[in-house]
């Protein structure tokens, strides 16, 4: 069994973090479609535990009661509505599939099912004690207490999180039935949580039992597309290199550089990221999942520290920009909500009953307020149409200042510059574009005639470009591509 490593020209995923099924049908069907998205990453849809302090936070999600599809996000009857209207849009989904562990919180969860964890019992599934990996944990607490010791970052809880026993036969039924029931909705594949804590042995047994894709959507004999999120800053015996015969693997260090690059921080500067790829002890780029922030670390702990999210806006666009023209890696773009980080776990904007408000009132209109909507930013969407453009082409005329100033092509198919010093950028800089008079895209406009209007870029018939971007400016990036051609 292999997953197919292959991604479609569109493959750019965003995560519509805590989204509602109904409001991620809208997005695909005015938004992501037409600009060309290629999937949704979705929150957990099982039935999750509904913590009461803090009230209602986002990590709930990730605390399971049972695999039925009743959550803050809708029920199942939505869920199918959002994947035939996504699918018809040419919008993958993505579930997040959170099947290392149960729920640590007692009680009623999103579905109305009783969890009682101190006796590992989750009528809901059902689960009971049988089913969890005590006996396979040799810690003295049962708890994860050493990241150097596999065996218990396997086979112990994740913070005090019951611990399935994936090698049970049982358990590995429960959990297939749950995905396949996704497969035949037309979901096209899964994010596997906390893959770190499952072993790739087990992982292999579940996915053996997978049907392959519906037919009707995706052809005969598709397997679904499957990333692990494995969080691997190169410090711990477990790799996410240990994962990639699998499927896809996030690859946490591609953020983390990229944002110190961006932001100047630890010696990195824009020109050190022409070895942003297996050079810089990056995994495979078909085997590497990649993005800049996730909901988990954009609220400051787990990998990087210094990694850029939304709330600096102006440099995350440039971030996403070069991720989104770079070509290694399959992108995910994170969407998130505003949260302070003084309450790092809020949850997404809600009514007093803990249910999540809507995130689009007007059918084609902006986001409603509290939902940052970073997919729907210019130089984020406009790279989108840059990307499938440029599909595999590598880069070419690599171009830059010694310093933070950057240029590059992408064969005949595009070009980029990048300005991210406190002086302009002035130069006359050689692409592999044709001679031409190109629109910016970052700045240009296509109306819905196709025609497009905005700054010229000039490629002259020795094929170079004169570049001039002041440091100033809040957009410091100028990008074209054969489809921005006048
Ligand atoms: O901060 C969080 C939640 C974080 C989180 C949730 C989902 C993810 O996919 C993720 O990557 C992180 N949770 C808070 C609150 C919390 C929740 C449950 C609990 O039993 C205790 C506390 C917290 O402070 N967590 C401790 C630090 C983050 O430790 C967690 C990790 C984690 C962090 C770093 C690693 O290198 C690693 O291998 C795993 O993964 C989770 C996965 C889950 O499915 C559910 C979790 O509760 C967690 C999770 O707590
Ligand atoms: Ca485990």
């Amino acid at each position: 069994f292999m997953i197919k490593k292959g991604t479609p020209k569109k493959d750019v995923i965003v995560h519509l973090f805590e989204w509602k099924w109904t409001d991620i049908a809208n997005e695909c069907e005015n938004f992501l479609g037409p600009k060309g998205y290629g999937g949704v990453q979705v929150s957990p849809p099982n039935e999750h535990a509904l913590v009461e302090d803090p009230f209602r936070p986002w990590w709930q999600r990730y605390q399971p009661v049972s695999y039925k599809l009743t959550s803050r996000s809708g029920n199942e009857d939505k869920f199918k509505d959002m994947v035939e209207k996504c699918n018809a849009a040419g919008v993958r989904i993505y579930v997040d599939a959170v099947i290392n562990h149960m729920s640590a919180t007692g009680g009623k969860g999103s579905g109305g099912s009783v969890s009682d964890p101190a006796n590992k019992n989750y009528p809901g599934v059902p689960y009971t004690s049988k089913d969890f990996n005590d006996k396979n944990c040799q810690s003295p607490s049962g708890g994860i207490e050493n990241y150097n010791d596999t065996n218990q970052v396997r086979n112990c809880k994740l913070v005090g999180l019951p611990d399935l026993d994936t090698g049970s036969e049982y358990v590995r039924e429960k959990i297939a039935n749950y995905m396949n029931k996704l497969i035949d909705f037309g979901v096209a594949g899964f994010r596997i949580d906390a893959s770190k804590h499952m072993w790739p042995s087990d992982l292999i047994e579940i996915y053996e039992k997978l049907k392959n894709l519906d037919k009707i959507i995706f052809g005969a004999n598709k397997k679904p597309f499957i990333f692990h999120e494995v969080i691997d800053l190169g410090k711990e015996p477990i790799e996410n290199t240990q994962y990639t015969h699998l499927g896809r693997v996030t690859e946490f260090k591609y953020g983390m550089y990229l944002s110190q690059a961006v932001l100047k921080k630890n010696g990195q500067k824009m020109s050190d990221l022409k070895n942003l790829r297996e050079q810089k002890n990056l995994i495979a780029a078909g085997d590497s999942l990649v993005f800049i922030d996730n909901h988990d670390n954009q609220r400051g702990h787990g990998a990087g520290g210094d990694i850029l999210t939304y709330k600096k806006s102006r440099d995350y666009k440039m971030a996403n920009a070069f991720m989104l023209a770079w070509p290694y890696g399959l992108p995910k773009i994170m969407s998130s909500y505003d949260f302070p980080l003084s309450d790092d776990a809020r949850g997404p904007p809600s009514d007093s009953d803990g249910n999540t408000k809507p995130a689009l009132t007007k059918p084609d209109g902006d986001c409603e307020k509290g939902w940052i909507c970073e997919h729907r930013w210019e130089e984020i969407y406009k790279m989108i149409e840059l990307r499938s453009i440029a599909e595999d082409s590598e880069v070419t005329n690599w171009w830059d200042n010694g310093g933070n100033q950057i240029a590059f092509s992408r064969k005949e198919k595009a070009f980029i510059a990048i300005n991210n010093e406190d002086f302009a950028m002035d130069a006359t800089i050689q692409t592999d574009l044709e001679m031409g008079d190109y629109i910016d895209v970052i700045s240009g406009y296509k109306d819905s005639s196709g025609k497009w209007t905005g700054k010229i870029i000039t490629v002259k018939a020795d094929k170079t470009v004169d570049i001039y971007i002041p440091s100033y400016i809040d957009n410091r990036i100028i990008a074209i591509h054969s489809g921005s051609k006048l």
